[in-house]
């Protein structure tokens, strides 16, 4: 009997248990030891022809598996850009790293839900329509549409739109037309909001894992992507956190938990935003550290119609097809309290620190 069957396999194998939270433990089984004790059940009591019949189904399933895979090392921003991203691995067999794709930031959700990803014949068509208004984040149109701030533009002169500010003598915060203005999707003020169109590409590295990479010339100040993920309250970003350390002491793991802080005009106080692309992100997640700033500037990017700022990457300088693209992290300073959890940094830049800053550091 199926109790009985599910008895056994309980007493011959007790089931590794992993603690990923303080509330919730899981209980994995591979899938794989599973299907093999229910076959060796099953299968000496078929016939020739039911047994025949088994075995082309596995094979026809491992086709289906392999071709899902190869797809997916096509494309690692599974039809959400406007261009795909292969993954390129010559270091090991690892053909794609899985995660769920958000082109935009989301609030947390908890847990990451599955995503479909297979080839774009098979794609369910209700997958299609990707909301814009997601592009916002957070935002400040309520749900008829009705706007609460932004500007009074509506058509921008060719190529230049009156509206778009950067923060007094600072490059790297900067306005942009948003759900709030009166102005459509082809203001020249939403350079961030319509998508990838550079070529890019996500390469395995011995040491760093996955990387991004330019797959073309970049010219000095275009727009490359956003940072995208779960939004976390700083309480949720220093949980996970220590979760991911755990993780990576005993498994190869690569967080991608970055913390923006913003320091408001009046110099007292301070915004923090944490975005989370470990479970749920954009390409962005695959961006490395490098110590000597890397080839990218970051921008904070306030779009009117959106609570929060979009932290968005654009080429610091020409960037040839080939060169990795990287940025800072933030600072590193290592004394006694911090040694214990830093991590190599491992991007050989003459100035390079030898440690990867993260909160501690
Ligand atoms: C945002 S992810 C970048 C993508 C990551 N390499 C991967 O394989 O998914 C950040 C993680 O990448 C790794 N990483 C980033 N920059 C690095 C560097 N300069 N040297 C070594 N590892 C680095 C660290 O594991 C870090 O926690």
């Amino acid at each position: 009997t199926t109790t009985s069957f599910y008895e056994k396999m309980q007493r011959e194998a007790p089931p590794e248990k992993r603690r990923l939270g303080e509330a919730s433990d899981v209980i994995i089984i591979p899938a794989t030891d599973l299907f093999l004790r229910c076959a060796d059940l099953i299968l000496p009591w078929l016939n020739p022809q039911e047994l025949a019949a088994v075995s082309q189904t596995c094979k026809a399933l491992s086709l289906v598996s392999k071709s899902i895979t190869t797809h997916r090392s096509l494309d690692a921003a599974r039809s959400f850009e406007n261009i795909t991203i292969p993954f390129r691995n010559s270091v090991d067999s690892q053909r794609y790293a899985y995660f769920v794709y958000t082109p935009f930031q989301i609030p947390a959700s908890s847990p990451p839900s599955r995503q479909w990803w297979g080839s774009e014949s098979t794609r369910p068509s209700y997958l299609d329509s990707v909301s814009e208004r997601g592009r916002f984040g957070v935002s400040l149109v309520d749900e008829s549409g009705e706007r609460m701030c932004g500007c009074e533009c509506e058509q921008c002169e060719e190529g230049y739109c009156k509206c778009l500010t950067f923060a007094a003598g600072m490059e790297e915060i900067a306005n942009e037309c948003g759900s709030g203005c009166g102005c459509g999707s082809d203001c020249s003020n939403r350079v961030t909001q319509k998508g990838i169109s550079v070529g890019l590409k996500v390469v395995r590295d011995e040491k760093k894992g996955w990387c991004l990479y330019a797959d073309q010339l970049i010219k000095q100040g275009q727009f490359i992507c956003e940072y995208a993920g779960e939004l976390l309250t700083t309480d949720e970003a220093r949980k996970r956190q220590s979760i991911y350390d755990k993780l990576r002491s005993t498994q190869s793991f690569a967080s991608a938990l970055l913390v923006v802080r913003e320091h408001l005009p009046s110099g007292n106080a301070c915004l923090r935003i944490n975005i989370d692309a470990t479970r749920i992100g954009n390409i962005a997640r695959f961006i490395n550290h490098s110590c000597d700033g890397g080839n990218l500037s970051t921008v904070l990017l306030r779009s009117s119609g959106a609570l929060l700022p979009r932290l968005c990457f654009f080429a610091a300088r020409d960037i040839f097809a080939e060169e990795e693209l990287s940025f800072s992290y933030g600072d590193v300073c290592v004394n006694g309290e911090n040694r214990e959890n830093k991590l190599n940094c491992c991007c050989d830049s003459s100035c390079c620190f030898g440690t990867l800053p993260c909160e501690n550091t």
